[in-house]
């Protein structure tokens, strides 16, 4: 049984504390309130799952320092937050970051023994209720990969997949998580900011010919903007219209937020991309436009 921190007890980590659960391991959440971490203490987890059904889920939960005996770290704050939650985490033990957004791999590895830092990206859906309840919205992938590319035997993102496979939650491994890291990017460029302003699901996109005009070009902009940093990509857009049709009931975790009230990861998306136009001298319109909507709402 492996002890897990999940520093970020939000809708991710919840959906990723109950796949640890039900492979017999005991995740630790680091509450940032003593209030949540009383509320996982004293009511569990409470899981609803795809069908739709409520399970209570026996997890812990501390405020303050990772746990000194744990034995690896799942990091899903949002990307703003990235910075703050690095300063807390310990060097010596496997850190997983499961967020979305550009920058957090570089603000990691800063703070890290790069070669314990493993990124993963995923496009499972899941919303949180409260202090300790999570649904889970809709089934996607989760893909793997060491930041530093290691031998199997010293690589955190192969001890992470052994982890969730044994839970039965299927992940692949990609030897360049780098490139996954702008791939997803695209896809959340060209989905969230569309879904937050327009109050729309995932799949609710798909039936908007304008809407899919500005997305495409939103998309292909970023995609240049990509190249002028040397990560050539393909077919994004596609990717976008397929990842609409896989998590069409999602409601994308931009959305969230702006329903929330909370603020967006608008910034290591459309924000990044309009800084490095600027460093490229290139300028970035379509990116630009969404990034100040979405600070406007
Ligand atoms: N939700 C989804 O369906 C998907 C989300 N993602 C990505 O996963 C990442 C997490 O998203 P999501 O779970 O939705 O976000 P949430 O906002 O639901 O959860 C973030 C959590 O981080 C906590 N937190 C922030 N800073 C700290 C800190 N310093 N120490 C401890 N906890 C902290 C917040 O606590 P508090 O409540 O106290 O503010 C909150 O519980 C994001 O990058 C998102 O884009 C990717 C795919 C799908
Ligand atoms: C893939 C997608 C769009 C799934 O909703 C996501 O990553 C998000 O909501 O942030």
């Amino acid at each position: 049984m492996k002890k897990i921190a999940i520093v970020g007890p939000g809708a991710i980590g919840r959906l990723f504390a109950g796949v640890l659960v039900s492979g017999g391991h005991r995740p630790v959440f680091v509450c940032r309130r003593e209030e949540q971490a009383q509320a996982f203490l004293q009511d569990g987890l409470a899981f609803v799952n795809l069908a739709g059904e409520e399970h209570r889920l026996d997890v812990s939960a501390v405020t303050g320092d990772v746990p000194s005996d744990a034995d690896a770290v799942l990091l899903t704050v949002k990307s703003y937050d990235t910075h703050t939650a690095a300063q807390k985490l310990p060097a010596n033990i496997p850190v997983l970051s499961l967020q979305n957004g550009l920058g957090n791999g570089e603000t990691l590895a800063r703070h890290l023994d790069p070669t314990q830092l493993a990124l993963g990206l995923t496009t499972h859906g899941a919303t949180s209720d409260g202090n300790t309840q999570v649904h889970y919205k809709g089934a996607g992938q989760t893909v793997l990969g060491d930041w530093d590319l290691l031998p199997e035997k010293n690589s955190p993102a192969h001890w992470w997949a052994e982890l969730f496979t044994s839970c039965g939650h299927a992940v692949t491994l990609s030897e360049d998580i780098r490139t996954e890291v702008w791939k997803k990017a695209m896809v959340n460029i060209g989905i969230n900011p569309f879904t937050a302003l327009h109050r729309k699901k995932n799949g609710e996109l798909l039936d908007s010919p304008s809407l899919l005009r500005i997305m495409r070009l939103t998309v292909e902009e970023a995609e240049a903007i990509a190249r002028g940093e040397g990560v050539h990509l393909t077919n994004s857009f596609d990717r976008v219209l397929d990842v609409c049709r896989q998590t069409s009931a999602n409601t994308s975790s931009m959305l969230q937020d702006v329903l929330a009230g909370r603020r967006t990861e608008i910034e290591s998306l459309c924000g990044v991309i309009e800084s490095f136009g600027h460093k490229q001298g290139v300028k970035t319109p379509y990116n630009t436009a969404m990034l100040e909507l979405v600070r406007a709402l």
